[in-house]
């Protein structure tokens, strides 16, 4: 098993950890575990995920596997690292890949900064993929560096448009009743065949259920289960919730997911999930502050108004830019209040153009400055602006669609 870079998992610590989150994310993030624990009159479990991605894809019908398949230029599988990285609480996570694609995803882990990664060779089926991943959290496994989690979660590499809520009513759920996993409406009525592909029956779709993933396990229930895994299952099943039943005798709650939950199998779900991902960065927007006293005022007054109208506002002074820029930010609002007109908003430009993060997609920045019309005259600040157009006509170059905002108010006494 290789571990992830330095940053990654230390010693079990139960309860959630702060990673790879700042500020008001973490918190969120955390209480919603520790309130969890509350709620439920116990501690907030050790929780950790596996993330079964040997697959071959040959369903997506291209010589990549689809985990690896790019969406605006990044991996599939980058963008579900990133939602379980979303979730602090989430101690640990094994991605199973296979020997040959093992390079591959320690680049990806390094490009993109993931972190509290494992990495552990797939199998040659999912479950075996996924009991490899199991084996890595066993504490009675030979060099086991991972602490054995009390709740493990286990979510298709494929299925990157997870959420915290879902993860949390499953492994919620599986703390109580041993094992949970997510749920779907049929949208095709399910019929059985009959020998020379006739129609046998069918079944009365409102009675059933499509099995998404994530889904959530006491660890113990889930391994122990694996560990009787018979060959054939092992080789053709696809329902852990099934195992956990069979060999576990556990009978997993059933919790309702969203549409987003689904599998990218063919490439038609490429497409979809494309149009997805374009559809979040529109929500998605950073305000880049130019000195850290104006992040912690104008910089949050700035985010309670933006975080009305969009999903994700994160606002910095510029020490984490570079990881926001990797985590495919697209829009901008670059305030200059202290500094001279443009010297925030080049060192933005500059960082999106070395990113290369516009070249499929557009970058919006809006460049932001104040004019105390009291103490420098209009016209004179008004000329130093425009010279922003000239900034615009190199910035559209690069894909880059810069525009400028003068706020005119007089000096505050
Ligand atoms: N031996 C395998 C097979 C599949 N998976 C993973 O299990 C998840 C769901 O499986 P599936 O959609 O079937 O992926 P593939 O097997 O790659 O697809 P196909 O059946 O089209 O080849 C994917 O993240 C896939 O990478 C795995 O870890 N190990
Ligand atoms: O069968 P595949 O390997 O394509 O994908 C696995 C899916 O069946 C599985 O993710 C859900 O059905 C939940 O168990």
């Amino acid at each position: 098993m290789e571990l992830g870079p330095p940053g990654g998992s230390g010693p079990a610590e139960p309860g959630p950890r702060l990673r790879g989150l700042r500020g008001a994310d973490a918190a969120a993030s955390a209480s919603s575990l520790s309130r969890f624990g509350a709620e439920a009159g116990c501690r907030a479990p050790a929780v950790a995920a596996v993330l079964p991605a040997g697959g071959s894809g040959e369903r997506m019908g291209v010589p990549t596997p689809k985990q690896f398949c790019p969406i605006l230029e990044r991996p599939l599988i980058s963008y579900t690292l990133q939602a379980l990285e979303r979730v602090s609480w989430i101690k640990d996570i094994i991605v199973a890949v296979t020997r040959e694609n093992m390079e591959t995803m320690k680049g990806i882990i390094q490009r993109y900064q993931h972190k509290r990664i494992s990495l552990v060779e797939a199998g040659v089926t999912r479950h075996r993929s996924i009991f490899n991943g199991l084996k890595a959290l066993a504490e009675d496994q030979p060099n086991c560096r991972l602490s054995k989690p009390e709740v493990v979660i286990i979510h298709d590499a494929v299925r990157p448009f997870v959420e915290e809520d879902v993860l949390l009513k499953v492994v919620t759920a599986a703390q109580e009743h041993g094992a949970s996993g997510a749920i779907r409406p049929l949208v095709s009525t399910v019929i059985s065949p009959s020998a020379d592909s006739c129609l046998d029956h069918s079944l009365e779709r409102a009675r059933y259920r499509a099995s998404e993933m994530p889904q959530a396990f006491l660890f113990d229930v889930i391994y122990d289960a694996y560990q009787q895994c018979s060959d054939y299952d092992l080789e053709f099943g696809t329902e852990c919730l099934h195992l956990a039943l069979k060999y576990s005798h556990i009978k997993a709650k059933l919790v309702e997911g969203s549409p987003d939950l689904w599998k990218v199998t063919y490439k038609r779900d490429l497409y979809a999930a494309e149009s997805i991902i374009k559809e979040r960065i529109s929500q998605k927007v950073c305000v880049v502050m130019d000195t850290k006293e104006d992040e912690e005022h104008v910089g949050h007054c700035l985010e309670e108004m933006l975080k009305t109208e969009l999903n994700h506002v994160k606002v910095t002074s510029g020490q984490d830019l570079q990881q926001i820029i990797l985590e495919q930010c697209y829009n901008f609002v670059c305030v200059n209040v202290m500094t001279s007109d443009f010297e925030e908003t080049q060192r933005l430009l500059n960082m999106l153009e070395e990113s290369n993060l516009s070249i499929l997609y557009p970058v919006v920045v809006i460049s932001v400055h104040f004019l105390d019309y009291e103490s420098v005259p209009l016209g004179q600040k008004m000329e130093k602006v425009m010279q922003i157009r000239e900034f615009a006509k190199e910035a559209k170059k690069r894909n880059i669609l810069l525009s400028g905002l003068l706020i005119y108010f007089p000096q505050l006494l």
